[in-house]
């Protein structure tokens, strides 16, 4: 082969060879390239992956931290809104069921919100009441009213809020647990007809509250108690359920629509149950519409049993805490150290703010009205009036004038008793059992009067114008205070006769006057609204313008003043403005009333100054016949005056000086014959019984009298002494059990006889005490129809009507009287201008015949069950 072309073949060879390696190069390269880039891009991916994951994680962290950051904002708003929540309803406003319980002692001032239930996320759902808001609870939701009230109740302090129902479908029914309540006054069912007084009352409240005690100086009562720590005034929760709002009166309606508008500042709040009011949020069974598009869930009601234990752990607590005064936080520390130069001035009870609240007589105000119903403390009330001033003022600065007029014997602890022998030494006068007596009443105030007169003449003489310069000018004598306390003193104004117009001008007379000398009148009563006497006097009752009313007490005080119908039991208004609003003392009065705790400190006084001791006027009391004799005069019994002096009739010589014992009542008739003998000294009795019923009777006086000494004729009948007295020397006295009985079997000559002996007996020192059994038949014996009475110049009437004794009267229609056991009407035509009432003395134990028959004793009596008296009582 040519060489060129082997040189060619050659070329092409290493041509060929160096494009492929060139190629191969390149291959080599691209392929490397495309690795390179494969790599990168492998890389970038992973990269890119690795960044991608990054992020998420970051992302995811930022996520978590996100979550973290608003779980913990939300646990803190929540707990901010559960801290806030049981700041505002905190214990027993929110407390679970299960473990609720009232507060007692750390109570709240103002009322707190009230958990109902919950809301979503388990935050309690508060609403508004006490001192806040009204609230309307739709008819669904009537099962939260229970906890509500409960709950309302029992977080603040007992007794600081109370409740009136007014539920006219079911008639309390739906409260019926609360009951407890109820009984402690802090719970008041209205009924029907009370409406409108409970309206008017809660309105009188508001306007109260916003005159004396908001004053323009607060906003409401809520800020009061939020300033001071303790509210002023006691909040009202009406509660008015299913109380048909749309039907009221509109007077009705206009009062609810005023406390509506004013009542939540004054602590007056609405609960309509039922019934929407207008502006009240209202709550529903999963709604309050004072949270919006909240839904709530409400609590189940508190168990009934939790209730009643709720209730009457409150109702206990208040009445602790009303009753943790005693009466010896009244008492000085040292006894007898105050002078009553100006007055007499002693705690009674703690206000409001907890500071003792004082009872001031004196100068002004000089005298004092107490009232209240029954039951409501007026006794309980005057013992701590009695123990505070005891325990300061000495005898010598006070002395006390009791009388108690109620069936009992409220005042007999003052006065010495058969296992007490002590005795109150400020005491003068304690009246018990005096019931019907009203002259006891008279009596006390005749010497109070006489008391006056007295120092009204010492004031003259030292020109002294009040008791503390009286007591200046003449330290010589004591001239100490007196007080004057009546209990249930309505007894003694209550008829229209002459005992309560005298009553009324003794009053009326020391109420002006003993103001300036230093004697204080309390008078008491269940009502005295509805005392006319005293109300047809304003003169008489301004005197009084120390006003103590009790829970209820009505008219006490001022007529636009009702703050005694909102306080609580054991409470007193205490107004020494004559009961203005602005004067009211709201006053917790501690139990004085048990002897247990009185006896030591009446022990204590006595010790030191007991004295001569008290005047006993004891309604049931008999007094014996005092032991002084006489020879002209004879006791017919005693009379009720401070004394308790004898009535006496005199055996002067003047025609007609005989008296008449006129009464079927035989034993009562006995005692005034036998008193008439017994104590005469230096005449003799002529005896003359003419009814065997009396012969016994008779007989024992006649035994009697001999055993002193009296000279005794007995006549076994009218016509022989009749006959007799002429022929006579000497004074006598005859005594003549039932003359009728004797005249009836006599003629007229021999009644004609009895009549001359009767008129000309006396002159010629024959005195005769007779006993009839009724005046018709003493008119018969002095000459019938238009017979006058001359020839009996005294008379002792027992079992007679004041009518029938008009015609031995100076008053045409005859004395006040109505028969009582053991009182007589005593009459002495010479020296009387009216007749008075004495108490029969009891002669048995002169007789030596025992007690009375009435009294239980061996004492029979003929005469009351003879045939004759029998008649003799249908006769009158
Ligand atoms: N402040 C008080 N604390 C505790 N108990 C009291 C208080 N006040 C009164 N009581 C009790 O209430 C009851 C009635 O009181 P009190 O007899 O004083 O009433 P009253 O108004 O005089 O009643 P009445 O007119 O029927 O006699 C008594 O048992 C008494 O002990």
């Amino acid at each position: 082969m040519a060489l060129w072309k082997r040189r060619l073949v050659d070329d092409l060879r290493t041509r060929i060879a160096d494009v492929s390696a060139r190629a191969d190069a390149l291959d080599a390269l691209r392929r490397g390239e495309r690795d390179r880039v494969v790599r990168e891009a492998v890389e970038a991916i992973s990269e890119g992956e690795r960044k991608l994951r990054t992020l998420a994680e970051v992302h995811e962290r930022a996520r978590a931290t996100l979550d973290k950051r608003r779980r913990n904002t939300l646990h803190a708003q929540a707990a901010e809104v559960h801290r806030e929540a049981s700041r505002h309803a905190r214990g027993p406003a929110a407390q679970p069921w299960p473990v609720w319980r009232p507060a007692t002692d750390a109570c709240q001032a103002t009322g707190p919100l009230i958990r109902v239930g919950s809301t979503a996320g388990e935050t309690p759902a508060l609403v508004e009441l006490t001192d806040r808001s009204h609230l309307s609870i739709d008819s669904g939701a009537v099962g939260a009213l229970p906890g509500i009230l409960l709950r309302a109740m029992g977080s603040v302090k007992p007794g600081d809020l109370r409740v009136h129902l007014y539920d006219p479908e079911s008639l309390g029914q739906t409260l019926a647990a609360f009951a407890p309540l109820a009984r402690a006054g802090l719970l008041t069912f209205i009924g029907p007809s009370g409406l409108r007084d409970t309206l008017d009352t809660l309105v009188e409240h508001v306007r109260r509250v916003n005159a004396d005690v908001l004053a323009g100086q607060y906003g409401s009562l809520a800020e009061v108690a939020a300033r001071n720590g303790a509210t002023p005034e006691p909040r009202h929760l009406l509660v008015l359920h299913k109380a048909r709002l749309g039907d009221w009166h509109d007077q009705d309606t206009d009062q609810l629509a005023r406390l509506r508008r004013t009542g939540t500042a004054a602590g007056v709040t609405i609960l309509t149950v039922g019934d929407d009011l207008e502006g009240a949020p209202r709550l529903t069974t999963t709604s309050y519409s004072a949270l919006p598009g909240c839904a709530i869930e409400l609590d189940p009601p508190p168990p009934a049993r939790l209730i009643t234990t709720g209730a009457a752990a409150i109702a206990d607590a208040h009445h602790r805490s009303a009753n943790d005064l005693t009466l010896t936080d009244l008492l000085p520390e040292e006894y007898g150290t105050g002078d009553s130069a100006s007055g007499l001035t002693v705690p009674i009870g703690r206000g409001r703010d907890g500071r003792p609240v004082d009872l001031t007589l004196g100068d002004n105000p000089p005298h004092a009205l107490v009232g209240g119903p029954s039951g409501t403390g007026k006794t309980n009330l005057l013992y701590a009036w009695i123990a505070a001033l005891t325990t300061k003022y000495r005898p010598k600065d006070l002395e006390l004038y009791l009388l108690d007029f109620k069936e009992g014997v409220s005042f007999a602890r003052y006065a010495a008793g058969k296992r007490d022998r002590t005795w109150l030494p400020n005491a003068r006068l304690v009246g018990i059992n005096i019931n019907d007596d009203r002259e006891f009443g008279l009596a006390m105030l005749r010497h109070l009067k006489d008391e006056l007169r007295q120092r009204a003449e010492a004031a003259k003489r030292h020109e002294a114008v009040k008791l503390s310069e009286l007591r200046r000018a003449d330290p010589d004598n004591d001239w100490p205070r007196i007080v004057a306390v009546i209990d249930e003193f309505q007894v003694l104004l209550e008829n229209r006769d002459s005992v309560t117009e005298e009553a009324v001008a003794l009053l009326d007379d020391l109420a002006r006057r003993g103001r300036s000398q230093g004697i204080h009148l309390i008078l008491a009563s269940q009502d005295v609204a509805g005392i006319e006497a005293l109300w047809g006097r304003p003169s008489l009752v301004a005197q009084f313008s120390l006003r103590i009313a009790l829970p209820k007490a009505r008219r006490l005080l001022a007529d636009n003043n009702h703050a005694a119908d909102t306080i609580p039991r054991h409470h007193a208004v205490v107004n020494a403005e004559s009961g203005q609003a602005e004067a009211n003392q709201i006053t917790a009065l501690p139990d004085a009333g048990g002897a247990e705790t009185w006896r030591p400190i009446q022990q204590a006084l006595w010790e030191r100054d007991s004295g001569r001791g008290p005047v006993l006027f004891d309604g049931e009391d008999i007094p014996a016949l005092p032991r002084r004799d006489d020879d002209q005069s004879i006791p017919i019994g005693q009379t009720i005056d401070v004394e308790g002096r004898p009535a006496v009739f005199r055996l002067s010589r003047s025609p007609g000086r005989n008296l008449a014992v006129i009464g079927t009542r035989t034993a009562e008739a006995h005692d005034v014959l036998a008193s008439a003998a017994l104590r005469l000294r230096g005449t003799a009795v002529a005896l003359c019984s003419c009814d065997s019923g009396s012969d016994a009777h008779a007989m024992a006086l006649a035994a009697a009298l001999e055993a002193r000494g009296t000279e005794v004729h007995w006549y076994d009948g009218l016509e022989e002494l009749t006959e007799d007295w002429p022929r006579r020397d000497g004074p006598v006295l005859n005594l003549v059990y039932a003359v009728d009985a004797g005249t009836a079997r006599m003629d007229a000559a021999a009644r004609a006889e009895l009549r001359a002996m009767l008129v000309d007996g006396p002159e010629n020192r024959c005195h005769t005490v007779g006993w009839w059994r009724g005046v018709p038949r003493l008119r018969d014996d002095l000459g019938g129809y238009s017979a006058r009475f001359d020839a009996v110049d005294g008379w002792v009437a027992l079992d007679c009507h004041g009518s029938e004794l008009a015609p031995l009267t100076p008053s045409n229609n005859g004395p006040t009287w109505y028969p009582r056991t053991r009182r007589a009407l005593y009459f002495d035509r010479a020296h009387h201008r009216v007749p008075g009432v004495v108490i029969p003395y009891d002669t048995a134990p002169d007789l030596d015949i025992g007690p009375p028959a009435f009294l239980g004793g061996p004492l029979t009596d003929p005469v009351r069950d003879s045939p004759v008296l029998e008649g003799a009582a249908d006769a009158q």
